[in-house]
């Protein structure tokens, strides 16, 4: 039998670390002491104190030559929720999560942390403050959701005092800030296409949107917390701003602070969702023929005419999460950084 060399506390390795999230978190890692390998199926950037190793996470033999002497492993790959793939999807979520465990098992890691979603409980209607005792969507509002459900069920269930392989899943809500390809990006798109003149619904909607840096703070948290007499052992956490703010107050903020008018008049919700459903049908038939993409798709309509907020108290009480960066600071940190999408830049 191969012999193990006992994993070092502080040496981690975060899969997805070359994405928007994963490259943040393995920035403050190396910040407080820790030894970080990334694990991603591209290379983004290079950095003192951090081994890249490139593959992909439904390769085990790839993977493990990146878990080897790792006590902890922070899982924050997936493919975007705009490709809209189911069976990539399934593949790297779902058959690529078990695929992770394995290899977890076999390094002898210690912890893994899931990044998943608070959107698992989401099905295109109202959530005010919701808890993680809620149950997972039985409609989820996408192939994305669907299978970041499954991953997150995998994820908890393989934890096991007994094995000494202990899980939680951080579900973090509408993450912004420097750097992201998709919230910022996409909404600036929309803006210089003339499409961001109009408000969902009545523009009353609260959504939580959470810094980067809050997020990173909330999975290093449960990496600290987590222990075998802990209460994090296969639970899940909510972790955002805890500052629910009106989804179109905070469109126009971003919008305005990069020179562009706020949407102005008004659209009644059904009316609207009832076009994107129609369209994305229509592009679903399509298909094989022509790929259209839709701006304004089924999700993000919900996304933009309900309600969805959660309560952090459980992160509160067990680990102590308080967010770093407060909303106004985090928008005009987000704002500041993206100068080539200013109006006329
Ligand atoms: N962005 C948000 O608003 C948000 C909100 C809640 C949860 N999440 C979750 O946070 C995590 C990180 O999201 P992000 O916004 O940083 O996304 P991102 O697209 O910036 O990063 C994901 C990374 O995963 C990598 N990846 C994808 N498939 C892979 C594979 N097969 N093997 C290895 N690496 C692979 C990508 O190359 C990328 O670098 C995801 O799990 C996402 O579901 C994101
Ligand atoms: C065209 C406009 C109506 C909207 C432009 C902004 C949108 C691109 C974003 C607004 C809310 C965002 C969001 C996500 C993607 C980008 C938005 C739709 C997620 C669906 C990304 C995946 C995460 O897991 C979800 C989560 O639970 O946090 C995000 C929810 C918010």
């Amino acid at each position: 039998m191969a012999t193990r060399t006992r994993p070092s506390s502080k040496r981690c390795a975060v899969i997805g670390g070359s994405g928007f999230l994963g490259r943040h978190l393995l920035e403050r890692l190396v910040d407080r002491g820790y030894t970080v390998n990334v694990f991603d199926i591209r290379q983004a950037y290079e950095l003192p104190g951090v081994t890249f190793h490139r593959g992909d996470l439904c390769d085990r033999q790839a993977l493990l030559v990146a878990l080897k002497e790792v006590s902890i492993v922070f899982h924050c790959a997936s493919p975007a929720p705009a490709s809209d793939d189911r069976a990539l999807f399934q593949r790297v979520n779902i058959d690529g999560t078990r695929t992770v465990i394995q290899a977890c098992h076999e390094a002898g890691v210690q912890k893994l942390i899931l990044t998943s979603s608070a959107s698992v409980v989401f099905e295109g209607t109202d959530i005010k403050n919701g808890r993680e005792d809620l149950p997972y969507a039985k409609k989820p509002i996408d192939y994305y959701t669907e299978t970041k459900i499954q991953q997150e069920k995998l994820v908890l269930e393989a934890c096991s005092k007994e094995k000494g392989f202990l899980t939680v899943a951080i579900r973090p809500h509408g993450i912004f800030g420097p750097r992201d390809p998709q919230l910022v990006p996409i909404l600036i798109d929309a803006a210089r296409r003339g499409k961001m003149k109009f408000i969902i619904g009545d523009g009353s909607n609260l959504v939580d949107f959470t810094y980067v840096e809050n997020v990173v703070h909330g999975h290093i948290l449960a990496a600290e917390h987590l222990k075998a007499d802990s209460p994090l052992c296969g639970q899940a956490y909510h972790i955002t701003n805890d500052e629910p703010v009106r989804f179109w107050d905070f469109m126009s903020q971003i919008l305005e602070g990069l020179g562009y008018s706020a949407p102005r008049y008004h659209l009644p919700y059904t009316l609207v969702y009832g076009i994107a459903l129609l369209l994305w049908l229509i592009a679903l038939v399509l298909r094989p023929l022509i790929r259209i993409k839709p701006t304004f798709s089924p999700m993000r309509v919900a996304l933009a005419g309900t309600h969805h907020y959660y309560s952090c108290a459980r992160a509160k009480k067990d680990m102590g999460y308080q967010p770093l960066v407060p909303l106004r600071e985090a928008i005009v940190r987000t704002v500041e950084s993206y100068p080539h999408l200013r109006k006329g830049a």
